[in-house]
């Protein structure tokens, strides 16, 4: 009999979650059936989307949404192998039980030299958000001029690389010179911090004195209702997440974009990257290529420990992490 640790959300978040929102439990897992597996995680993701999916879809008592990669320890299903490592979508727990039809095995020839918790970051979830995002929502084109927002976060670093990899100029802001720092590192042409700025505005037109053909906005709110008004003509904006809205306790006002969106003829689309996840496997394999090539770069943001979680997630929503930020059990 294996005991699994599980976190679940005590109460709903008000405003910023708070550790006292989370319980951690123990559940005990039943004796194996045939054609099913014993999976322990090895490395869970927190994510941004959490916040606002746990108000859309979870009650109290919950165990915490969320995604990990596991290994698996016991099998009786002739699929998979014990020791292999996969990908699941079972929430904040240490083990788990499966019958194999969620799971998904890491892409075959993972490098060794290569971190598995990759595949929750640049090369999974929010890598393929970056590379759907740009290739297919902005419909970016060599020469143009990119920008991002969130930029030193799990989605922002690898929209800003794949842009300097289709040629184009790219300018990306994050919360901390340190960040700034970063994005310069990994080949940004332009990047500043949005905390320390005196204007926004003034901060986009320098950047780019003649506008953004694309805007891929992971922030949306007041920083958007600025940027919007630097679009080129015919600019297209993809609307990946609201962060800044997130931890609202009362809606934000505004803005009102008919006039930049009519005059230049913007297209704005949100868009959700599952809804690519038929070419799932096509862009793992371009992205674990430029990984391996050299040409992508990452960086983990690890928090060590289960018994940490939701202190890794409200550090990642206040903006500790640089690049993914992961849990190592
Ligand atoms: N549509 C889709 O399918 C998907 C959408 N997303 C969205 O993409 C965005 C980025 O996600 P992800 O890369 O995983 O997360 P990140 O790794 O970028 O982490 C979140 C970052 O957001 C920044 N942030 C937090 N609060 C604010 C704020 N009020 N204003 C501006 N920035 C803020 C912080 O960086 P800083 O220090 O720079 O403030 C923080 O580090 C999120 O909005 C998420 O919901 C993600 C995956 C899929
Ligand atoms: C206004 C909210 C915007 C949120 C944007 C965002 O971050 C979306 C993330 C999804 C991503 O496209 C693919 C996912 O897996 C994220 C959603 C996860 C939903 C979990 C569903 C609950 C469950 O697992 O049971």
């Amino acid at each position: 009999m294996v005991t699994a640790k599980v976190w679940v959300m005590k109460k709903h978040f008000e405003g910023f979650p708070q550790t006292s929102d989370f319980e951690m439990k123990q559940e005990e897992l039943a004796n194996l059936k045939d054609g099913e597996l014993l999976l322990e995680s090895v490395f869970l993701s927190v994510d941004p989307y959490m916040r606002p999916y746990s108000k859309r879809d979870m009650k109290e008592g919950d165990v915490m949404i969320g995604t990990q990669v596991a290994r698996i320890v016991e099998s009786k299903n002739p699929a998979f192998a014990a020791g292999a490592f996969v990908v699941a979508n079972k929430g904040w727990r240490t083990h788990f039980i499966s019958d194999g039809t969620d799971l998904n095995l890491l892409p075959a020839g993972w490098p060794e030299s290569l971190p598995r918790s990759l595949a929750l970051g640049t090369v999974g979830m929010p890598g393929l958000t970056a590379y759907f995002g740009l290739f297919e929502v902005c419909k970016m084109k060599p020469g143009e001029t990119v920008l991002v927002n969130a930029a030193a976060g799990a989605v922002g670093s690898v929209v800003g690389q794949l842009a300097k990899i289709g040629g184009c100029k790219v300018v990306g802001c994050a919360g901390s010179d340190s960040k700034v720092a970063y994005l310069k590192k990994i080949g940004f042409d332009e990047a500043f911090n949005y905390k320390t700025i005196t204007s926004l505005d003034e901060t986009l037109r320098k950047a780019s004195p003649d506008g953004y053909d694309c805007f891929f906005d992971n922030v949306g709110g007041e920083f958007a209702a600025i940027a919007i008004n630097h679009m080129k003509k015919y600019g297209r904006i993809a609307v990946c997440g609201a962060i800044s809205q997130y931890n609202d306790t009362v809606p934000q006002k505004g803005p009102y974009i008919q006039f930049p969106m009519i005059f230049n003829e913007l297209s704005m689309k949100g868009f959700i990257v599952t809804s690519w996840y038929n070419r799932r496997e096509e862009g793992v394999k371009a992205l674990l290529k430029w990984v391996v090539e050299g040409k992508l770069k990452y960086h983990e943001q690890v928090t060590e420990r289960f018994e940490n979680m939701p202190a890794a997630f409200i550090g990642m929503l206040k903006g500790e992490n640089i690049g993914k930020a992961i849990v190592k059990v």
